[in-house]
C-alpha cells in the first residue's frame, strides 16, 4: 500500500542569512515541504520571487516573528539567527503551537532546561543542534569514544571571520559530550603560565577550546587527544553549507513525532 506524506508547513527565521538561504532552497524543494513564511530583518512585506537569490515562489517575507507565524499557518520553524534572538524566536514559536527546529548556537546548557520545561508543558517537539551535518555528529560521537581511554583532549574549532559566537555551539556540544565519560581532570602543567592573555585558550572542565577565525573558512574542527607516546586527531570540516541541509530536513520530519526538546542531532539519527 502507498503511504501518503502529509504536507509540513515551514516559516524560516533568519531566511535572508547565509545558512537561511539554503535552508529556504531546502524546504522548497523538498516536495512534502511547504515553505509559507520567511522572516529576516531585510525585505519586510515583499515576495522571495521578488527578491534576488531566492525562489521564484510567492511566499511572503516578514520582520516580524508573531505576524509571520499569526498570519501564516505554519506547522515548524527552522531558526537560522543568532545567539541573541534565537531563544526569543523559540518561545514565539511555542506561544503560537509552532515546533521550533533551531540550528541558532550561544544557548547556555540553563537555556536548554528552561526551553525543554516549556516544550514540555506545551506538548511540544522541538530541537536544538548545534550542528546538523552528519560528519561533525560522528566527529562527536568518535571524540566521546576515544575520552574514554584518552582523557587528555584540546578542541580546535576553525569558521568564516563573519562568526558571532565563540567558541562554536559544536566545540561546546562536543566538550559536553567528552565530559559525559571523561574523568574530570586539569591537563597540562599547573606550573605553567599563560604569558598572553587566552594563549591556552577557553576552559571547559580541564578541557581547553581554541577559536580560530579566519576568511575563506566555512565550519571545521579537530579534537586533539593525547596519551603516551601518541595521539590521535579526529577532524571533520564542513566545506559548504549544503552539509546541515539533510539534517535539517529530518529535524524537521521528526519534531513534528515528538512532545518534548531534544538537543543534539545524534539524539534523533539512531
Ligand atoms: N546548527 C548548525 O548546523 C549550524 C548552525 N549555524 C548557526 O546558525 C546561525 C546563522 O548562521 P549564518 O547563516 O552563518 O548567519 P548570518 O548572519 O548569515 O544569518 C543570520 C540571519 O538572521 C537575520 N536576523 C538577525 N536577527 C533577526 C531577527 N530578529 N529576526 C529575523 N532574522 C534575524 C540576520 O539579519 P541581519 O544580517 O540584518 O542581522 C541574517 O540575515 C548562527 O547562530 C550559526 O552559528 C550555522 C551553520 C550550521
Ligand atoms: O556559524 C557557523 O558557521 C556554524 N555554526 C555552528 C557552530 O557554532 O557550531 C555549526 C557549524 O560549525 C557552523
Amino acid at each position: 500500500m502507498m503511504t501518503v506524506q502529509t504536507t509540513i508547513k515551514v516559516a524560516i527565521t533568519g531566511a535572508g542569512g547565509k545558512m537561511g538561504q539554503e535552508a529556504v532552497r531546502m524546504v522548497t524543494s523538498t516536495p512534502h515541504f511547504q515553505l509559507v513564511a520567511a522572516i529576516d530583518t531585510k525585505d519586510e512585506g515583499k515576495l522571495l520571487s521578488e527578491i534576488e537569490g531566492m525562489p521564484n515562489i510567492d511566499v511572503p517575507m516578514y520582520s516580524d516573528l508573531h505576524k509571520a507565524l499569526s498570519e501564516q499557518n505554519a506547522d515548524v520553524l527552522i531558526d537560522l539567527t543568532n545567539p541573541k534572538v534565537g531563544r526569543k524566536h523559540m518561545e514565539i514559536a511555542f506561544e503560537h503551537g509552532v515546533r521550533p527546529v533551531v540550528g541558532t548556537t550561544g544557548f547556555t546548557e540553563q537555556d536548554v532546561q528552561e526551553l525543554s520545561k516549556i516544550a514540555e508543558e506545551k506538548g511540544l517537539g522541538a530541537i536544538i543542534a548545534p550542528n546538523f551535518a552528519i560528519g561533525a555528529i560522528l566527529m562527536m560521537k568518535f571524540s566521546q569514544m576515544a575520552a574514554k581511554f584518552l582523557p587528555d583532549v584540546e578542541i580546535i574549532e576553525m569558521h568564516h571571520d563573519k562568526k558571532l559566537d565563540a567558541p562554536s555551539g559544536t566545540a561546546v556540544k562536543t566538550a559536553q559530550m567528552i565530559a559525559e565519560v571523561r574523568e574530570p581532570k586539569q591537563q597540562g602543567n599547573p606550573e605553567e603560565k599563560e604569558e598572553l592573555q587566552g594563549a591556552k585558550g577557553a576552559d571547559f572542565q580541564g578541557m581547553r577550546i581554541h577559536s580560530v577565525r579566519l576568511p575563506g573558512l566555512v565550519a571545521h574542527q579537530e579534537v586533539i587527544f593525547g596519551g603516551v607516546g601518541q595521539t590521535l586527531t579526529i577532524r571533520h570540516d564542513s566545506i559548504d553549507r549544503t552539509s546541515f541541509m539533510p539534517g535539517i530536513r529530518l529535524a524537521v520530519e521528526t519534531v513534528m513525532k515528538i512532545d518534548l526538546l531534544v538537543y543534539g542531532l545524534e539524539n534523533i539519527i539512531e
